[in-house]
């Protein structure tokens, strides 16, 4: 495998503050990895700067083995990117947002036609192909963005907090979408504040807060690194969370108290180890 996104010592700031603080980060070819972090992390602009929306203030960010900053329109054909804000036309229908991207990306006529059909039928949207954007749900557009991104065949896909707003079977809908297109062997870098929806998709996952990556891998690596086994002890209005090699020594722990009242043992998750790396909750 070889790194289809690269970030070497990464910096932006913006009117003096750092808000992406030396991030350093490969994305391997075929991997959906998802970047964590709570609001304000920087995770959108690291989307921004990987995608040539903004510019890094320092460091290099290598896009399918195009340079961010000399090679943008290199980068540009070879990326589709979904942004939080829906950015399809509203007064346009689903076919003409299509066709004024393929038009953009200068794909030839027929082609063009043949690709709208196939990812609008991909992200079941080809019923809807005449109506106006303006009355699609916010599902609906977000899948016709993911349609629009794909239309001229990019290598790497980034999503900006892909199913933020929506409601759980519209984003459980999404998941499969984002899934099915890794299958056929799309790259993805995904943001998201949504522990389920990193546990569900992503193959890695970096944690971003007050723009420093503070913990990169696997979530196994992670519950193996920080603990498999929790121990949650009631205080007051609040739980207190240790954490143990594995469930079996949360257990023997406690096992081993003499008053076991408000006290249970689990796995740990996700949360569990963004709460003990940042000190807050997600949200
Ligand atoms: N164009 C800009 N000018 C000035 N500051 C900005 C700009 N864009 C982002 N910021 C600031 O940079 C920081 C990081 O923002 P960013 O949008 O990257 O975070 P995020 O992790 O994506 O958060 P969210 O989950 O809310 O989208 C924030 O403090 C934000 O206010």
């Amino acid at each position: 495998m070889s790194a289809a996104v690269c970030l070497q010592n990464v910096h932006k700031v913006y009117n003096g503050v750092s808000v992406v603080n030396d991030l350093s980060l490969n994305i391997e070819a075929g991997e959906v990895f998802g970047l964590l972090g709570p609001n304000g992390a920087g995770k959108s602009t690291t989307i921004r700067m990987a995608t040539t929306l903004t510019r890094p203030s320092d460091g290099h960010v290598v896009v399918a083995g195009y340079d961010v900053n000399r090679q943008q329109l290199d980068v540009r054909r070879q990326i589709g990117v979904v942004l939080q804000q829906t950015s399809v036309d509203g007064d346009l229908t689903v076919w003409e947002n299509m066709e004024l991207h393929g038009r953009m990306h200068h794909i030839p006529a027929a082609q063009r036609r043949a690709a709208i059909d196939t990812w609008l039928e991909y992200v079941e949207l080809g019923d809807r192909r005449n109506d106006k954007v303006k009355t699609l749900s916010g599902g609906m557009k977000r899948r016709l963005q993911i349609a629009r991104a794909l239309l001229h065949n990019p290598k790497i896909l980034f999503l900006d907090e892909p199913t933020v707003g929506l409601d759980p079977q519209t984003r459980r809908r999404l998941w499969e979408i984002i899934r099915g297109l890794n299958q056929q062997g799309m790259t993805m870098l995904l943001t998201t504040h949504y522990m389920e929806e990193v546990e569900y998709l992503c193959d890695r996952i970096g944690i971003l807060d007050q723009g420093k990556l503070i913990e990169l891998g696997t979530l196994d690596e992670f519950r193996h690194r920080h603990g498999e086994g929790i121990v949650m002890t009631q205080r007051g209005d609040r739980w207190d969370y240790q954490f143990f090699p594995t469930l079996d020594a949360a257990n023997t722990h406690l096992d081993q108290q003499p008053d076991k009242t408000g006290m249970m043992t689990r796995p740990s998750n996700l949360e569990d180890i963004f709460v003990e790396l940042t000190g807050r909750n997600l949200d």
